[in-house]
């Protein structure tokens, strides 16, 4: 996929990829009066190993940390998962204006920005594409940037965006533990939905803390800095890469 302007954007994503219009399509408006309390929900566990970052890249529609996902080294449990969910990458969605940039929204309410924390279900599956095919083979934690103070976490990240500027560059990153860009509380809703980015795989336990961290526009600046174009291309900047809410279809918003 050559990034959001492929193909003119969401809008067209549905001529190449018919589950675009599908019943469980991410993101979605979480209307906050219509959530269920489920006493049956666990907190969430989060249990990352620094040494599993191993890389950060410009893949032309977002920035990007992979970690090592070959043993279970940093994992995901607990919260509405069944069994162990292993850190595979985090990436982030972002506007062209500090108004708008989150991809799921709360009553109707954008935020700037939004850091997607992406785990595939290591205890079923031998692999991260097989799981991407399966309705419970990813957990995503979604965690909401708004706008204010600079979060000196996230320096970590925006202070190796100018090595990574064009589309397909990547550099070395470890020594890097997720937790870090987490809030207090992990407090959260949970729904069934999808990847929101092409194939839009109708895989993903969606997990959206309710709390936010903060980002400041310097920050964000750096991210729409990123090149979503190659060396040998017009360059063009990643100004935005969210997808808008989709339709929720019945399905249920949990929260714990
Ligand atoms: C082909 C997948 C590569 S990993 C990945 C990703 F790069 C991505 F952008 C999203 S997303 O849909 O944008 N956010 C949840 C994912 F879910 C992912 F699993
Ligand atoms: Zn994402």
């Amino acid at each position: 996929m050559q990034g959001f302007a492929w193909k003119r954007g969401p809008a067209h994503w549905k001529e190449v990829f018919p589950v675009a219009n599908g019943d469980r399509q991410s993101p979605i408006d979480i209307k906050t009066e219509e959530t269920k309390y489920d006493p049956s929900l666990r907190p969430l566990n989060p249990s990352y190993d620094p040494a599993s970052a191993k890389i950060i890249l410009n893949n032309g529609h977002s920035t990007s940390v992979e970690f090592d996902d070959t043993v279970n080294k940093s994992v995901l449990t607990g919260g509405p998962l069944s069994g162990t969910y292993r850190l595979r990458q985090i990436h982030f969605h972002w506007g062209s204006n500090d108004e708008a940039g989150s991809e799921h929204t709360v009553d109707g309410m954008k935020y700037a920005a939004e850091l997607h924390v992406v785990h595939w279900n290591a205890e079923k599956y031998s692999s991260f594409v097989e799981a991407a095919s399966q309705s419970d083979g990813l957990a995503v934690m979604a965690v909401f940037l708004k706008i204010g103070e600079c979060n000196p976490q996230l320096n970590k990240i925006t202070d190796r965006l100018d090595t990574i500027r064009i589309k397909g560059k990547k550099a070395l990153f470890t020594n890097f533990d997720p937790s870090c860009l987490l809030p207090k509380s992990l407090d959260y809703w949970t729904y069934f939905g999808s990847l929101t980015v092409p194939p839009l795989l109708e895989s993903v336990i969606w997990i959206v803390l309710r709390e936010p961290i903060s980002v400041c526009s310097e920050q964000l600046a750096k991210f729409r800095s990123l090149l979503s174009t190659a060396e040998d291309e017009v360059a063009c900047c990643l100004l935005r890469n969210f997808r808008p809410p989709q339709p929720l279809r019945g399905r249920e918003v949990r929260r714990n």
